[in-house]
This record gives C-alpha cells, structure tokens and sequence, in this order.
C-alpha cells in the first residue's frame, strides 16, 4: 500500500463530516451548531447547550422546562450502581470506578441496542441525567462516605456541585461551574469522541461507545491533564517557585501539563482565555491570589520558553480547586460535561453510519516460514 495519505496519530486527517462542531483556529472560535462556544458560555446555561448540541437548536422556553423536568426525573439511578462501584479495589481511579458505574447502567436500559432517533434521545437524556449523580457520588463511595443524593429542587449544575461538595453552592459559584460545564461540552474530534465514533460504527450501543470514550479521555494528553495541572500548581507552592520549576522540567525535556494542543499548537485555546477570566473573578472573592499569580507566570514561562499557550485543562484546574472540587473529580466533571457532545456525535454517527476500518503502513517483515 502506498504511503502518501498515512499522517502519524491522523494528524489533520478529516475523519468524518459532522453538523455538531468545528475549531476555526484561524478565526480562533468553537464552532456549536454555528454559534461562537463562548459566546454560548457567557450567555446561555450548560443544558441550553446541551440540547443544542443533541438536539441541533437551542431550545424554546416550553422546550427547556420540558427538558429540564425530564433530567430531573431521571436524575437517580439504581442503588445497584452505588454497590458495584463500592465493590471496586482500593487503588479503583475515579475514572475506572465511572466507567464502571456507566457500563453497568447499561444493563438497566430497556431498550439498549434500539437505534431509532426517538430511543437515542431517551438514552441521551438518561445519560445527561445520571452522569452527575455517578461521577459526584464516585468519589464519595471511594472514599467510604455515604452517598449524596441529587436533589430534584436544584438546578442541574447546582445540583452537581452540590453532589460533589455536599454544600449548596452560591449563584457565583453555580455559574462558574455551569461554565465550566460548557467549555467542557463540545470540541469537534479529540480522541475521546473519536473513540466514540469508532464504536457506534459497529453499530454498537451509545453506553459502550461512551464506555470507550472514558478510558481513552481518563489519560493524561487528553482529558487527565486537568488533575496533572492542579497536582503541578500545587508543588509549586508560591510564584517564585514557577520559574525554577518549569524550566527544570523543561529541561530534562518534560512536558508541561496543560500547555499545547493538537489542533491550536501555537494558538491559543479560547476556552483557557474565557476560565482565565473566571479564575480572576473568583480570586476576588475567594482570595488565593498567588494561585492565579502562578498560572499567569507559568503561561508567561512557557510562551516565552517553548511558544507554547495554555490550553483549557491549565486554567479549568484552579477554577475547580476554588470551587472545593477534590482533584480526583477534575477528569471525571470534563467526562460528565462531555456527555453531551458525546451522545450527540453518537447519535449523528447512527444516521449516517460507515464502518471505521482504516488501513496500515506494515513495515514488518514478510515470508517468513515457521
Ligand atoms: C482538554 C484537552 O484534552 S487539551 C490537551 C490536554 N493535554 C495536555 O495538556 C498534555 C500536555 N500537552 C501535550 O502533551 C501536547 O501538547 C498534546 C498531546 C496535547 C498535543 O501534542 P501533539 O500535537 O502530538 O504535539 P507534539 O507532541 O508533536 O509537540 C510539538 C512540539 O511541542 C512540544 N510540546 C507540546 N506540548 C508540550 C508541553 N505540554 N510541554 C512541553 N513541550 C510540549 C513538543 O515537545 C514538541 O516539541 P519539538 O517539536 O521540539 O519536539
Ligand atoms: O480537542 C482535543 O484534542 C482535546 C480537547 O481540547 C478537548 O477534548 O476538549
């Protein structure tokens, strides 16, 4: 086979055609369904955006109540969730404990492998409804702490932070979050909807293909670098310690979690410019001001250094420290959030279905005899 088309890692290889998302880099805008990400961000609420994006437009008033009402209902699942994931091993990584706790759900759908448009929307909207009560509640059972159960009264990101913190969060805090929400809900082809797509090409179940997309989001070039950022900002201590730290690193040719991207390489990300800002805000009424001192000297060390920016997870991280969000939950929340982009790439990936099965370069060896 020639070689002409292999590109390492499909490096800017067009995959599949989608209606859902696009990186402009060169207009430096997210492309939802035609409107600017963080325009959306600032605007409208995370399930606003959430149902854009499986839905295809944003929804009317009668259409969010109506949804809204339909998430909360279906906010609980089966205390059998709770008990497999509590029957996990001690070194169980909330992401795995997640992952678990979704494949296991699967096994409650009624209808699991019905691919009609109408059972798909069902399935996504069970899987917006419940992501929040797993992930939350996955730490909490890791830790052996009685579960937090979602309360129907709250809002959906209200009621999320609730689940992780056990405190109702104020309205700056709900709207961080829910913002944070957004940033994380959409973003075109990284590996992990890839790995979705791949999946339901086989004509296989939404759940499984969301059960792919955990583990290939839980590693630390994608999705993990959130938790990697915080556990880095955390060693660094104070602002004069950022400096001698990163070119440490540099130096013994480490990479610095939460700088670069595939797709933005020396652009920077906008939704890292949007959480920069919301870091700002809520520094003025939280306090820890050397935090946002830090990340601020660290993206000037590594323009300077590498002409590298910060992508989301760099400046995604602190504003969950602030939040009181435990580490281990960073990754998992991007999971949740991207539930929504996932489900909806799943469902799209149904209607015009073509079987993923590339080719290789083989550069092994031939006629060998046993
Ligand atoms: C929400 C998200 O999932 S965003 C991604 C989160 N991941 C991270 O933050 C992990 C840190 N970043 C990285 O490892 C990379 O930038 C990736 C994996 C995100 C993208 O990598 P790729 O597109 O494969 O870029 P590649 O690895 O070819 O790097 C290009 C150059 O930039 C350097 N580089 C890229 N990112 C970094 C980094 N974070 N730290 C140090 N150097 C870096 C590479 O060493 C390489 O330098 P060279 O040309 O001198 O060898
Ligand atoms: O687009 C990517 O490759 C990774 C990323 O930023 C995301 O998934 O949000």
């Amino acid at each position: 086979m020639s070689d002409q088309n292999y590109r390492p890692g499909l490096e800017g290889v067009i995959a599949t055609e989608t209606t859902l998302s696009y990186l402009d880099v060169e207009q430096e805008q997210i492309v939802i369904r035609g409107y600017d990400l963080i325009e959306l961000a600032t605007k409208v609420d995370y399930l606003r955006v959430a149902y854009l994006l499986v839905a295809g437009h944003l929804p009317t008033e009668t259409e969010y109540n109506a949804f809204t009402e339909q998430l909360t209902a279906e906010q609980k699942v089966p205390e059998e969730i709770f008990q497999i994931m509590g029957s996990l091993g001690p070194h169980t990584h909330l992401m795995d404990a997640v992952r678990t706790g979704l494949s296991a759900l699967a096994t409650f759908d009624p209808a699991l492998t019905d691919r009609d448009p109408d059972n798909t929307w069902r399935q996504a909207l069970t899987l917006l409804a419940t992501m929040p009560t797993i992930v939350a509640n996955s730490y909490h059972i890791q830790n052996h702490e009685p579960v937090i159960y979602p309360d129907p009264t709250l809002g959906y990101s209200r009621n999320f932070l609730q689940m992780i913190t056990g405190r109702i969060p104020d309205d700056t805090e709900t709207r961080a979050f829910d913002q944070l929400l957004t940033v994380y809900s959409e973003h075109e082809m990284p590996n992990s909807t890839f790995t979705a797509i791949v999946i339901a090409s086989t004509l296989s179940d939404m759940y499984g293909a969301l059960v792919g997309a955990i583990a290939s989001l839980k590693g630390t070039l994608h999705g993990g670098a959130n938790e990697a950022v915080m556990k880095m900002l955390l060693e660094m201590q104070s602002p004069d310690q950022v400096e001698p730290y990163l070119m440490e690193k540099l130096a013994k040719k480490e990479r610095i979690m939460g700088f670069g991207h595939r797709v933005y390489m020396r652009k920077p990300d906008p939704r890292a410019l949007l959480m920069k800002e919301s870091l700002k805000e809520l520094v003025a009424i939280k306090g820890h001001h050397d935090l946002y001192e830090m990340c601020v000297k660290g993206e000037e060390v590594m323009q300077r250094e590498k002409g590298l920016f910060p992508n989301l997870d760099y400046y995604a991280a602190p504003v969950y420290y602030l939040l009181d969000v435990p580490i281990e939950l960073y990754t998992p929340i991007f999971f949740a959030a991207r539930t929504a982009g996932l489900v909806a790439h799943v469902r799209e990936q149904y209607e015009h279905n073509r079987l993923f099965r590339p080719r290789v370069l083989y550069t092994g060896p031939r006629n060998l005899h046993p």
